[in-house]
């Protein structure tokens, strides 16, 4: 089953549209969602929560309907954004009253563990916490109704990498139980690297590419030569070609090219750029 399907989703605010969006996270995986700024990607995730609401497509969470089922689907559900939105002048352990009323399922134990373990002070007022307390202050709330689906909108943009790794991973081990799904915009496609399965690539507006993380990393190469070296490369091989500082760059598919041509491994930042900015012919 899908833990996210997204069929032909548009939604249109004035000079900007997302267009036809299709793609979907299957259960017990972590999709990373990649895209420049601007390019849609909280929109989508807005869409996909019923934040926003869709021009047309359709959007299924576990199978259901989210406009038709909301109430029930939200349950399952945890959220992340890129900032703590609660009241800045309550600390965690009130917040943990408060999230007592709202999920049946809530799980003060959890809660309090996860605050421990990230060292969230209690009783501090979340004004005073600084960016990674707010945002493991954040993940715990997120976490603790025990969510099937998790959607985190840039959970680690601006965190040291020693924070940064820590909330990767309390992601991994939250994905410990398989029927658990991650959708995760990330600017740090370093972060993806480590622990997406999938990746979406969203560019203006448009998805340009959803696919296996392994699939992208282990059957693209980057081949640099000169315009002759690259007229030597076969047709059907080349995916995107730029110029580099030294000569010609070009992301081609590895299994098309003769092993005499030596090749570099990309990076998901590389195979992203080459779409944005490269050219299609040789
Ligand atoms: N409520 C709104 N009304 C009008 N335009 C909006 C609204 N929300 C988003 N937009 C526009 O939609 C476009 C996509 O924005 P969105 O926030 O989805 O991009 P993003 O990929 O999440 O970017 P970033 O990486 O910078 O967070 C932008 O041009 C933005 O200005």
């Amino acid at each position: 089953m899908n833990a996210i399907e997204v069929r032909h989703l548009h939604k249109s605010f004035e000079g900007f549209s997302l267009h036809d969006i299709s793609f979907s996270v299957p259960e017990g995986t972590i999709m990373g969602f990649i895209g420049e700024n601007g390019a849609g990607k909280s929109t989508t995730i807005k869409c996909i929560l019923n934040l926003l609401k869709k021009d047309y497509g359709e959007i299924l969470l576990f199978g259901k309907d989210i406009v038709e089922h909301e109430i029930s689907i939200k349950n399952d559900i945890g959220v992340v954004f890129d900032d703590l939105y609660v009241p800045e002048t309550l600390n965690a352990t009130q917040l943990d009253k408060i999230m007592k009323k709202v999920f049946k399922t809530w799980d003060s134990d959890y809660y309090f563990e996860r605050l421990a373990q990230f060292k969230v002070p209690a009783y501090k007022k979340v004004k005073t916490l600084s960016r990674g307390m707010r945002m493991k202050l954040s993940i715990a709330l997120a976490l603790a109704h025990h969510p099937k689906l998790l959607l985190l909108d840039e959970p680690t943009s601006g965190l040291d990498p020693i924070v940064r790794d820590e909330i990767l991973d309390l992601l991994l081990a939250y994905m410990e139980d398989e029927t658990h799904s991650i959708l995760l915009s990330s600017h740090m496609t370093s972060d993806l690297e480590k622990i997406a399965d999938y990746i979406t690539f969203i560019h203006d507006g448009e998805i340009v590419w959803s696919e296996s993380k392994d699939v992208l990393l282990y059957e693209y190469g980057i081949f640099n030569g000169t315009q002759e070296e690259v007229n030597e490369l076969p047709e059907q091989a080349i995916i995107r070609k730029r110029a580099g500082a030294f000569g010609i760059d070009v992301l081609v598919q590895k299994h098309a090219v003769n092993p005499v041509f030596a090749l570099k491994k990309p990076t998901i930042e590389d195979i992203m750029i080459f779409f944005v900015k490269g050219e299609v012919s040789r």
